[in-house]
């Protein structure tokens, strides 16, 4: 049986509606055995009986009646099963985004992007057979069979018995074919997902690849995951033909013993002709909802290994504890609710921080000891690797540090309410992804009741109103994918005018490594400079003019904090600032 445990916690979403679906498939075998058993007494009646006509019709109307009845059971169990198919399909993306929020970006980087969309996309879509017609068709061939075996046996014990050992016969040689099946499955997914994966970085990353000259290299690579996926499909196909030419050999053996055992038992008086007829009529449906079972084989091997996937994004250990007594911050700033920050911003403190990524062998940050006052703002600079984005991580705790706390307002970001932890802190980084299709819909969440007066002036303050007018349809143009239509330059304006609109006292910003043209960089350090006054500022610096104009700066090195002080100071003491600079290694 394709089943996994989760399944049960998919299919608990509607019970209802699954409850529906299994009722309308006991149900169509039901008509169906009424149908037969009519036909049954209607042929003993006229045939053998030679009864009048007029005896035989009501026999036939109840036949017909089952027969239409049948019918529409089968319509009602397929709009139970769509139902159930949606409300499941929707309460498992839900769980899914829910999942992939807890996980946070951090988890991200350290998958494939195009594994997760494929379990994401396809994978949600695979389970739609598997819920709506499989695992529902698993327990009508349970409680069916069941059913007609017990009845067979009243009927004629040794035909019933017959019967019984051939629609077991099959479950019985299962648990090795479910394993060899699992596998199997687990295999196909995982072809599928490689190939989804490749082809998705491939056309995210052409212009690299260009550049690079490397497409040979990649389509080689595709061809190669689209043979593996070939032979995986192929795989699968035989083991559902051999599936079914089982199930049909145990079928077609428990139908002629059944019917041979009736004969026998009609000749030897063991039985009337009406007993026989039942049997020989009958038998059929015993094995029914077995086959049909094995008729949806197909969207059970797939959605079993779409489930498995699902549920590791599900089931993988979440990086935050929420404790027991997160709370709302009171009186610290949280989201202002208008265009300018709380005065002077939150003080943020890093108490003896130490973290290592999940999975990592090395710390990426270890004992770091840092205060940063109200309104100040704090470059941080070192060599690539050497923490500088993680101590920003844990600030907006897409993280827990393993050792130490950090305190915002003197408050442990552990024991503040995520999302109001988060609303406080504004992110320019230098790969802004726009969300939503235009420019309006992506600062309108950060504010979602912004009018337009608004959106203008933290345009105007974000030097971006030339970005917008340069547009056809100002911010209601559609930009393409993550804002692709816009300049590095014009995107990280957009960001500043979202982080304006916030309203957030606290700033991260992630300079950008790559070379702005003159004029776009002005407007761009004209504006930030104007969004740091008022909130404090944690900057990743590339740049010594950068990091010069902060307040201070801290060194980190390999994970530990080497040095903080002012500019001044720091290039002064000849310390370890200096030599970064003198190498070169710090600022691009
Ligand atoms: N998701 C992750 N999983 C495992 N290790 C990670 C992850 N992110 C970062 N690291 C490791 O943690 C260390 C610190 O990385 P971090 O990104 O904080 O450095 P950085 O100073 O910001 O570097 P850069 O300037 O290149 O962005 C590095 O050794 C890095 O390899």
């Amino acid at each position: 049986m394709l089943v996994i445990p989760r399944a049960v916690t998919y299919v608990a979403a509607a019970p209802l509606a699954f409850a529906g679906t299994v009722l309308a498939g006991v149900a169509v075998v039901a008509a169906r055995v009424t149908l037969l058993g009519s036909l049954a007494l209607a042929i003993d009646r006229a045939l053998i009986q030679a009864r009048p006509f007029a005896e035989v019709t009501p026999l036939l109307v109840v036949a017909s009646a089952a027969g239409l009845a049948e019918l529409g059971i089968r319509v009602l169990g397929a709009l139970a099963a769509a139902r159930l198919s949606t409300r499941v399909l929707g309460q498992v993306r839900a769980r899914l985004v829910a999942a992939l929020v807890e996980l946070g970006p951090g988890w991200l980087r350290g998958q494939r992007a195009g594994r997760v969309q494929a379990t994401v996309g396809d994978g949600v879509e695979a389970l739609q057979g598997y819920v709506s017609a499989y695992l529902p068709q698993l327990a009508v061939a349970t409680i069916a069979p069941t059913v007609l075996v017990l009845l067979g046996i009243v009927i004629d014990p040794p035909a019933g018995l017959a019967a019984g050992i051939a629609a077991v016969l099959l479950p019985l040689s299962k648990p090795l074919w479910t394993r060899l099946v699992g596998d199997r499955s687990r295999a196909h997914w995982e072809a599928y997902a490689t190939l989804s994966a490749r082809m998705q970085e491939a056309l995210a990353g052409m212009p690299t690849l260009r550049l690079l000259d490397a497409t040979g290299d990649r389509r080689a690579e595709i061809a190669r995951d689209t043979e593996r996926l070939k032979r995986e499909n192929r795989s699968g196909l035989a083991i559902s033909l051999i599936a079914y030419c089982l199930a049909t050999v145990a079928v077609g053996l428990g139908t002629v013993v059944v019917t041979v055992l009736a004969g026998l038992g009609l000749v030897s008086g063991r039985i009337g002709p009406l007993t026989a007829l039942v049997l020989v009529l009958g038998v059929a449906e015993v094995f029914r909802p077995l086959l049909e079972l094995e008729s949806f084989w197909s969207a059970g091997f797939r959605g079993r290994a779409a489930a498995e996937a699902i549920d590791e994004i599900l089931g993988a250990p979440r990086p935050l504890v929420m404790s027991a007594g997160s709370e709302v911050s009171a009186g610290s700033g949280v989201v202002s609710g208008g265009c300018s920050a709380s005065l002077g911003g939150p003080a943020v403190r890093f108490e003896r921080v130490s973290f290592t990524h999940p999975g990592s062998a090395a710390a990426a940050l270890v004992g770091i000891d840092l205060d940063i006052a109200p309104g100040e703002t704090l470059a941080l600079v070192g060599r690539s690797g050497a923490g500088k984005s993680t101590l920003v991580h844990l600030l907006q705790r897409w993280y827990d540090p393993d050792q130490g706390r950090v305190l915002v307002n003197g408050q442990d970001i552990a024991t503040i309410e995520l999302t109001d932890h988060r609303h406080r802190i504004a992110v320019v980084s230098q790969d802004v992804h726009l969300l939503g299709s235009t420019i309006r819909d992506h600062l309108l969440l950060a504010r979602p009741d912004a009018e337009d007066a608004m959106l203008l002036d933290v345009l105007h303050r974000a030097r971006a109103l030339d970005v917008v007018a340069g547009l056809p349809d100002g911010i209601d143009t559609p930009l393409g994918e993550r804002g692709a239509r816009l300049s590095g330059g014009e995107r990280q304006r957009i960001a500043i005018a979202t982080a304006f609109l916030s309203g957030a006292p606290l700033l991260v910003l992630d300079e950008a490594t790559s070379a702005l043209d003159g004029r776009t960089e002005a407007a761009v350090m004209g504006a930030v400079a104007d969004l740091r006054q008022g909130r404090t500022t944690l900057l990743i610096a590339h740049r010594l003019s950068t990091a010069a104009g902060a307040d201070r700066i801290a060194v980190l090195e390999a994970g530990r904090l080497l040095e903080v002080g002012t500019p001044t100071a720091l290039a002064r003491s000849g310390g370890r600032l200096a030599d970064l600079v003198a190498a070169q290694v710090v600022f691009a």
